[in-house]
């Protein structure tokens, strides 16, 4: 596995146990990957866990796979997301915080969160998780709708009232941490309208320039 320089291992604090004891700790190395609805943060993050070791956790997914659990949050979440709403922080925490205690792997791709101020600085104090950096897809909204629009994965959210709401909370809620990741010099923009694999070379330059084969 390849092994990232230039970047501080960050300890993954779990919930106590039952009996209480002492949380168990984790080393791991987090990239948020932001962008609108529809920029390409799924497709890219798949080609970026087959050439570069990463594990992909999508909040949207992990949010739609507790909804198919049957957990008592099942209804609330569906709701939101039917709303293009942001689920509460503590609920999104605790599914990735879990993804990450479960896998084996020591790198993540966290893709879709945080969403807003409150999502950022929650995970940052509950996790003490600080990324790496934050990859940005950047797209015109044009783009993103008619990529939205022609997805047909049978998404709540993929109809034309819900991503227009989508696309306003990504720019009143979202942006705004890109914008603090930014001042944080934190930031790795991509231009997202183009091709899947043109955003893949952009994307690539980004990762090897981080990366060395162990
Ligand atoms: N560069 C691209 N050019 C054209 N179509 C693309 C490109 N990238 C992704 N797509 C397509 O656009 C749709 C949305 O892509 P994807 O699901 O990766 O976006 P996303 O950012 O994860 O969206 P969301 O935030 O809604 O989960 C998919 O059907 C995907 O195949
Ligand atoms: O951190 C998150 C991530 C997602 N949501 C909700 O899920 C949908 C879909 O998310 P995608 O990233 O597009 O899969 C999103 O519109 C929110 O309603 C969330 O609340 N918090
Ligand atoms: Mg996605």
């Amino acid at each position: 596995m390849g092994t990232v320089v230039d970047a501080a291992s960050f300890e993954l604090a779990s919930g106590n146990d039952a009996n209480g004891s002492l949380p168990t700790e984790k080393k791991v190395k987090v990239v948020f990957v932001l962008g609108g609805p529809g920029s390409g943060k799924g497709t890219q993050c798949a080609n970026i866990v087959e050439h570069f070791g990463y594990t992909h956790l999508s909040a949207g997914d992990l949010l739609r796979a507790e909804i198919k659990s049957g957990s008592e949050n099942g209804t609330m979440i569906q709701n939101m997301i039917t709303e293009g709403k942001i689920v509460p922080s503590e609920v999104t925490i605790k599914l990735l915080q879990r993804a990450m205690q479960e896998s084996e792997n020591d790198k993540f791709l966290i893709d879709g969160f945080p969403r807003n101020e409150e999502n950022r600085a929650a995970f940052e104090r509950v996790t003490k998780i600080v990324p790496e950096f934050v990859l940005f897809f950047d797209c015109a909204d044009e783009e993103m709708e008619r990529r939205l629009l022609n997805r047909n994965q049978g998404r709540v959210d993929d109809n034309i009232e819900t991503i227009r709401k989508r696309f306003k909370v990504f720019v009143e809620s979202s942006l705004p941490v890109i914008e603090y990741y930014g001042s944080h010099g934190k930031v790795r923009k991509i231009d997202a309208g183009r091709s899947v694999e043109e955003v893949f070379e952009a994307v690539k330059i980004i990762f090897s320039s981080v990366t060395v084969v162990a």
